[in-house]
């Protein structure tokens, strides 16, 4: 063992308060409105007009005067002058008065005068009388109250209403609400922007032949799509060797010029673990070394010149089970999510889980419902070196420490993933 400092074990809950309290969120800037997908928004929306704007008929038929149909029936229909049409986009330039309807389309303006509007289904237009167009006639044959079909001004929206408060994540309904509003630009907090280093001489890029002993670097690509997941924008670096001066000079560069680095492998107790011998001579601040959780116990952190660096476990379930409890909420709350950390539902086990741990275990899990209750069993077989099952995981399931396993259809906590 080439431990050159103590490891002192802190919970899930201290080691992520204590990557909170380094971290500075608020940069903003100002993107095309179809760039702030899934961004969040750095200010609130408050409605600019009312919504809509105007008296807007909900369907293509007939405004006319409530009074001037209360008797219609298609026995004994009214029958109106049809003074005007109105399609969408126009403005009317007549008003509605007793006797006379104007044909409009769906989403145009209902003109003054008229307080409700007949769908077309429930009129027969009347053949020309040929002496002019104001000498249309429709038959109206059923009567409909004041008010139907028209949606009032602001019927949907009132001015000034406070639509998405600051830390939104623009969605399909937030596009919408921005676009009605005039939004072509909209101010969103910035991505953070993350790094991720592997580390191991083990490991090939991507494009490399398999060589005897050596693997390719997955997990890289692995914490780059669960760094835009979350939000951020994900700079895949060259995989570093287990030379501490090489990784050394690599992360404190790469620190300098990113919001957080990432870094795999390297931390445990091995001969070749390159960041424990970083951070034995380390010139910033560690934070943690230890966790008390399976898998990644050995997960470190420390702070270089106000900058982050979060190492994982090199194992690929450890790395993937400690971005998403520290390096998830971190990049949430940079991108400018106001409730960053994971909350737990619960569920219940669908197998017997019969692994007791001396630290709690946070297992890849695979949720379905069945008759209505969530029901959870992990992703394959639960090891942190199995990489394969990580693709069928949608939560991790929370058991705590102690005792020895736990049975099928106990109730446990899970953290859903996205
Ligand atoms: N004597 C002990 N040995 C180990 C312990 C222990 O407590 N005592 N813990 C085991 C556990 S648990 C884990 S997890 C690993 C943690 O190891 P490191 O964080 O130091 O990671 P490495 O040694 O670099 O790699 C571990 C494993 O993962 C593979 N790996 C690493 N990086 C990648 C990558 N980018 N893509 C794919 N696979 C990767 C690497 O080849 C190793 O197989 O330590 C255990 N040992
Ligand atoms: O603690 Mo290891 O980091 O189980 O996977
Ligand atoms: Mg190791």
């Amino acid at each position: 063992m080439k431990l050159k400092f103590g490891r002192k074990v802190i919970s899930v809950e201290e080691a992520r308060s204590l990557l909170f309290q380094c971290i500075k969120h608020g940069e903003t800037e100002r993107v095309p409105l179809s760039a702030a997908f899934n961004r969040r928004l750095a200010g609130d929306i408050y409605a600019e007009h009312p919504v809509p704007h105007f008296r807007r008929s909900g369907v293509d038929g007939y405004a006319v005067c409530a009074a001037d149909i209360k008797q219609a029936t298609p026995e004994n229909p009214s029958i109106l002058h049809v003074i005007e049409h109105i399609p969408s986009g126009t403005v009317p330039k007549l008003m509605v008065f007793s006797g006379t309807a104007a044909r409009i389309m769906t989403g145009a303006p209902v003109p003054d005068g008229a307080d409700c509007v007949v769908m077309l289904e429930m009129t027969d237009a009347l053949p020309s009388l040929d002496v002019g167009i104001s000498s249309t006639q429709v038959c109206i044959k059923k009567n409909v109250p004041v008010g139907s079909n028209i949606t009032p001004i602001a019927g949907e929206v009132a001015e000034k209403e406070l639509l998405l408060p600051l830390g939104t994540q623009v969605g399909p309904g937030e596009a919408a609400i921005l676009a009605t509003f005039g939004y072509a630009y909209v101010t969103v907090f910035r991505k953070p922007r993350v790094a991720i280093f592997s580390t191991g001489s083990e490991l090939l890029n991507v494009e490399e032949a398999l060589q005897p002993g050596r693997i390719r670097n997955s997990n890289s690509y692995m914490l780059a799509a669960q760094v835009e997941a979350a939000g951020g924008e994900a700079v895949i670096m060259q995989a570093l060797s287990d030379h501490v001066d090489e990784v050394e000079a690599a992360l404190l560069e790469t620190l300098a010029k990113v919001d957080l680095v990432i870094t795999s492998g390297g931390v445990s107790v091995g001969d070749y673990d390159v960041l424990v011998d970083l951070f034995g001579r380390f010139t910033g601040k560690l934070l943690f070394n230890k966790v008390a959780m399976r898998p990644g116990t050995p997960t470190s952190a420390a702070l270089w010149e106000n900058k982050l660096l979060l190492s994982l476990s090199g194992n690929p379930g450890a790395s993937f089970v400690g971005f998403e409890l520290f390096a998830k909420p971190l990049i949430k709350a940079m991108s400018g999510c106001p409730s960053p950390c994971p909350e737990a539902i619960t569920a219940y086990l669908d197998v017997d889980y019969e692994k007791g741990s001396a630290f709690p275990r946070y297992v890849r899990g695979t949720t379905h419902v069945e008759n209505g209750c969530l029901r959870v069993k992990p992703s394959g077989i639960d090891k942190s070196s199995i990489m394969v099952s990580i693709k069928d995981a949608d939560c991790l399931i929370q058991l705590p420490a102690g005792g020895s396993g736990f049975a099928r259809d106990e109730r446990v906590l899970i953290y859903p993933i996205n």
